[in-house]
This record gives C-alpha cells, sequence and structure tokens, in this order.
C-alpha cells in the first residue's frame, strides 16, 4: 500500500518535467536547472536511446540531477530503472507496461515512494490502480518526437472516460504536449501534463515553463 499525499502529488504532478542526455540542448544540469526555474514541479530522469550514458556515467549524471532536484524541493523520479531508483534512494519510479508490475515494484520500493504506471485503455488503468500505482501517465495525447515505440495518438479520450468512470486517481497527460495543446488535457480533467521536447529542446526552456504555467493556470480558471 502506498502512502503518498495524493493531494500533494497532484500539485507537484502540474508540470511534470521529463528528460535523458539525448533530449537536451544543453547541459542536462543546465537544462533542468532552467527548467526548475520556469515552474516544473517534478523531473523524471529518463535515459534511453543509443547515446545513452551507462554505468558509473549513468549514476553520476543521476546523482547530479538529484541533488539540482532536492535543492528545489522538486521530486526525483527514476524511469525504468528501479536499481537506480533504490540505489539513490529517488523520491520513485515511473514504469511502463513493459516493465516490472507495480505491485513488484512497492514491496521493493516501499510505502512512501512515488509509483507512476504508463496506462493506454480503462483495463491498464484498473490494474495500475490495483497493483497500487500513486499516478499515471496517459497518452501519447498528440504525436511525439520524442518516442520511436509511442502507442497510437489518443487525444485526451482515455483521460475523460477515466474521469467520467469517477475514477480519481492523480494523472498527467503526455505526449506532444505545448503550451498552445495544453488546455484541453488539463480540461479533460487531468492534474497536469509531462513533457520533453517543448521544454528540453526550447532555446529558452526557462521561458518555456513559465508559458506551460501561464497555460495550465489560464486552463483551471476557464476549462
Ligand atoms: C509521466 C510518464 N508517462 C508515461 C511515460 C512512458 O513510460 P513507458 O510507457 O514505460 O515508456 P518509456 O518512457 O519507458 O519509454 C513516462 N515515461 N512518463
Ligand atoms: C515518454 C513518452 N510516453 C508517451 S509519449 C512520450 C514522449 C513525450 O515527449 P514529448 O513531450 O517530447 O512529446
Ligand atoms: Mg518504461
Amino acid at each position: 500500500m502506498s502512502v503518498v499525499d495524493s493531494h500533494k502529488l497532484r500539485e507537484q504532478l502540474s508540470l511534470y518535467f521529463i528528460m535523458g542526455t539525448a533530449n537536451c540542448r544543453k547541459s542536462p544540469e543546465e537544462t533542468l536547472k532552467a527548467a526548475i526555474k520556469g515552474g516544473a514541479t517534478m523531473f523524471q530522469f529518463r535515459e534511453k536511446g543509443p547515446s545513452a550514458l551507462h554505468g558509473q556515467a549513468l549514476l553520476e549524471l543521476a546523482k547530479s540531477l538529484q541533488c539540482l532536484c532536492r535543492a528545489e524541493g522538486v521530486p526525483f523520479i527514476i524511469n525504468d530503472d528501479i536499481e537506480l531508483a533504490i540505489q539513490l534512494d529517488a523520491d520513485g519510479v515511473h514504469i511502463g507496461q513493459e516493465d516490472e508490475p507495480a505491485a513488484s515494484i512497492r514491496q521493493r520500493l516501499g510505502s512512501g515512494k512515488i509509483i507512476g504506471v504508463s496506462a493506454h485503455n480503462l483495463a491498464e488503468v484498473q490494474q495500475a490502480i490495483s497493483d497500487g500505482a500513486d499516478y499515471l501517465g496517459i497518452g501519447p495525447v498528440y504525436p511525439t518526437p520524442s518516442k520511436d515505440d509511442a502507442r497510437a495518438v489518443q487525444g485526451t479520450r482515455l483521460i475523460t472516460e477515466i474521469r467520467e468512470k469517477g475514477i480519481d486517481i492523480p494523472l498527467v497527460g503526455i505526449g506532444g504536449i505545448t503550451a498552445a495543446n495544453t488546455a484541453p488535457v488539463i480540461a479533460a480533467g487531468a492534474d497536469g501534463i509531462s513533457v520533453i521536447s517543448a521544454i528540453a529542446g526550447a532555446a529558452d526552456a526557462t521561458a518555456a515553463a513559465r508559458e506551460f504555467v501561464q497555460a495550465i493556470e489560464r486552463a483551471h480558471i476557464r476549462p
């Protein structure tokens, strides 16, 4: 069972920034600092692709990004790599449908850690909840340039369906989200949005994150 505070988690999910070395225009540290300065409320370290770091280099970068998050009070989540999350005492992990099930990860991580699960249909949503997920990542909402093996684009349909069924779990939309197309994701019932390229690939990541913060605020005021 999880003891994560879901009210606090919803706030932390508001602008959930995800990044690895392959996504950054500048150094990962500069990119993360800039995103947090602009208002990112949660961070996921997602080191993927042919140029991904491994071994000591991966560990050093993860430590350095975790240190930046700690200094700013931003939760540090690790994508896929449960061993690394345990080694670093990270705040949580994000796993997909091809990864180890959330229920067994919960046993390894303990109750105070955040577990996020990707879901693409109602059956996966319900399974993730019964496995003890703290939040869901739902998408891809729009076409994404950042994940070669992404599932079919689904718009905001599943987010709407989840809320219409009265399922109240914290969740974010993910995939191709920009400040300009944020509003429908929040209006459908997402607690926040997850973003890679529109922040990590921006010339000014701080300005890009600020635009998201404003778009999220506007979406809450005028759903
Ligand atoms: C917040 C969030 N939502 C979804 C994903 C995708 O996870 P997954 O399906 O396991 O794919 P990879 O990210 O591992 O390629 C995510 N990372 N974060
Ligand atoms: C990890 C992931 N899972 C579904 S889409 C996606 C990539 C999101 O990146 P971007 O914000 O650049 O579309
Ligand atoms: Mg995964």
